[in-house]
């Protein structure tokens, strides 16, 4: 599992070395890091010898970084320059940095967009303006040098630490933000950089140990994301002796006259998830075309017996169908049974949800819920909002809602009512498609369905994340968000990374949890 921190928590971690006189050496393993990410960027384009590198450096100790590490890049023969963003910089690090033979240009009121002329022409920019020290976005001339250079398309940045206007806890986004390509981040995962907006500007993340990690392992983590070897060992592994109703029944209220494919998908990607039988409720219009699609299923149009999850919502219109739902979600909370709650069923939840039933919203859905709810306040939320701060307002609804709730982005983010939070994003923008959320409820009732017994058992693999009870269906919902956002983007690979429709995404589920599954025992001590 990966954790992420807040840069508070970050700071906590350093003090300890900071107060034995440890400062220097943590920043020197820190750019020596960070010259060596961006020597092989760079060595992936061209030479080396006669590149150039232009390191933009704040004040704080970001800069530092930037400008020791800018110094490491000249001795390997790069062309270097440091425009500083500040009158006064870290003195030593721009001592090292001129030693080294580097250039200085100074940022001004009025050079900012002759700056960013010069920096677009760079072979690499390493972006050292703010860090974990900085407070709200840039300022001024910073902001005006990056705006334009932006605008102009540098050819490579590399953000040291973070990308400079993003909040290391929060990932929230003061633009401008100069959007890069790799981020070096030291000592530990920083929050925004797993959670949008701020994963959206950093590129690919690469950690750098500077030494801090042992004390970091005391921290609860701001984040966590599940790895393919943590849902190797998270996925349902059938036993020999297994049957359907020991693999697990999952009942599924989806679909209408008006929408029967979410119906059709809910239900066929909750089949090819290898969950015991699925029994679907809902008019006859919509099971017909269910059972043409996916003929192992049951209709049932009575009492559907028992089960051991439900998927509610996906597609649900009307009063029949809500009235389905209705009855399913009081069997629900009767019999103490997780539940999945999606789209059409958000508007009846309970006054109060227990953590096994987990919701499923966008960010419209999870504006419009928390405004629904008698405790948000006075100020309508909106899905920008929500855009904005996802990993404020997911936590938001799950402390008031009293479920897990897993907000569906391009980063999902699924916080419990106790308030861990996991981020998942495996996926491609391809999946941003009508039905590909119908697909992961199916996945996830079906997870749901299954691992009953592997969540309560404390000595189970859900257990083994360190989880208590309460948090480990949010851990499930993570496993099926990044089934699910696997499974869309092996379905693109397979079109050489073009469009794919919900049905792909379900049909490339069983691969995806294969190779999951076969990765997990080949490599098992
Ligand atoms: N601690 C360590 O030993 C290690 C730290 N490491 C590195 O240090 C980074 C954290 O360093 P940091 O704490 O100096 O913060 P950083 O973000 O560089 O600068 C903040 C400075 O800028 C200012 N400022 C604030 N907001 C601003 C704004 N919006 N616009 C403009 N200015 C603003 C603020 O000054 P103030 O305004 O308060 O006077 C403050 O002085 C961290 O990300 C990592 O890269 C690694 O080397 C490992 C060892
Ligand atoms: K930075």
């Amino acid at each position: 599992m990966i954790s992420a921190f807040t840069g508070q928590q970050i700071r906590d971690a350093e003090q300890p070395l900071l107060d034995a006189g440890e400062g220097a050496v943590l920043m020197q393993r820190a750019a020596y890091g960070l010259a060596q990410a961006v020597i092989r960027e760079v060595k992936k384009r061209r030479r080396l010898a006669g590149a150039s590198v232009t390191v933009l450096a704040g004040k704080g100790n970001n800069g530092g970084d930037g400008l020791y590490a800018a110094a490491h890049l000249a001795r390997r023969g790069m062309r270097t320059t440091a425009v500083l963003a500040a009158d006064a910089v870290h003195a030593e690090a721009l001592a090292g940095f001129k030693a080294a033979g580097g250039q200085v240009l100074q940022l001004g009121p009025s050079n900012a967009e002759e700056l960013a002329v010069l920096c677009a022409g760079e072979d690499v920019i390493i972006d050292a303006l703010l860090g974990t020290g900085a407070r709200g976005g840039l300022r001024e001339a910073s902001a005006e040098l990056v705006a334009a250079l932006q605008e102009l398309g540098p050819r490579l940045v590399v953000a040291c630490d973070v990308p400079s206007g993003l909040d290391a806890g929060t990932g929230e986004v003061h633009w401008p933000v100069l959007e890069v390509d790799v981020t070096v981040t030291f000592g530990g995962f920083k929050a925004g950089l797993l959670t949008d907006p701020g994963e959206g500007c950093a590129g690919r993340v690469e950690l750098v140990q500077i030494g801090i990690e042992s004390a970091l392992h005391h921290q609860a983590p701001e984040l966590r994301r599940l790895s393919a070897r943590d849902l190797g060992a998270l996925l349902p592994h059938p036993v020999r002796r297994a049957h359907k109703y020991s693999r697990g029944v999952l009942g599924i209220v989806a679909g209408s006259s008006r929408f029967a494919g979410a119906a059709v998908l809910s239900v066929h990607a909750a089949a090819l998830t290898g969950v015991g039988m699925v029994r679907y409720l809902g008019p006859e219009s919509a099971a017909r075309m269910v059972l043409t699609r996916t003929p192992e299923a049951l209709w049932e149009t009575q009492d559907p017996g028992r089960v051991q999850a439900w998927v509610m919502g996906p597609g649900v219109d009307g009063e029949e169908q809500l009235h389905r739902a209705g009855a399913a979600s009081d069997g629900a909370l009767r019999d103490g049974l997780p539940v999945v709650v999606d789209a059409g069923a958000l508007s009846i939840l309970p006054d109060r949800c227990p953590p096994h039933w987990i919701l499923t919203p966008h960010a419209g859905e999870l504006a419009a819920l928390l405004d629904s709810l008698p405790s948000t306040g006075e100020v309508a939320v909106t899905r920008a909002d929500v855009e904005s701060r996802p990993l404020h307002f997911v936590r938001q609804a799950a402390q008031q809602t009293g479920a897990t709730v897993l907000l569906k982005g391009a980063t999902t983010l699924v916080a419990s009512p106790s308030g861990i939070v996991f981020s998942q994003s495996e996926g491609t923008p391809w999946m941003a498609t009508a039905g590909s959320g119908d697909v992961l409820a199916g996945v996830l009732g079906a997870l749901l369905a299954q691992a009953a017994e592997e969540i309560a058992d404390d000595d189970g693999a859900y257990a083994a994340l360190g989880l208590d009870p309460e948090d480990r269906w949010a851990a499930v919902a993570a496993a099926a968000a990044s089934v699910h956002a696997r499974a869309g983007a092996l379905a693109s690979m397979d079109f050489d990374g073009g469009p794919i429709t919900a049905s792909a995404i379900a049909e490339a589920v069983p691969r995806v949890i294969g190779s999951l599954s076969a990765e997990y025992d080949r490599t098992r001590p």
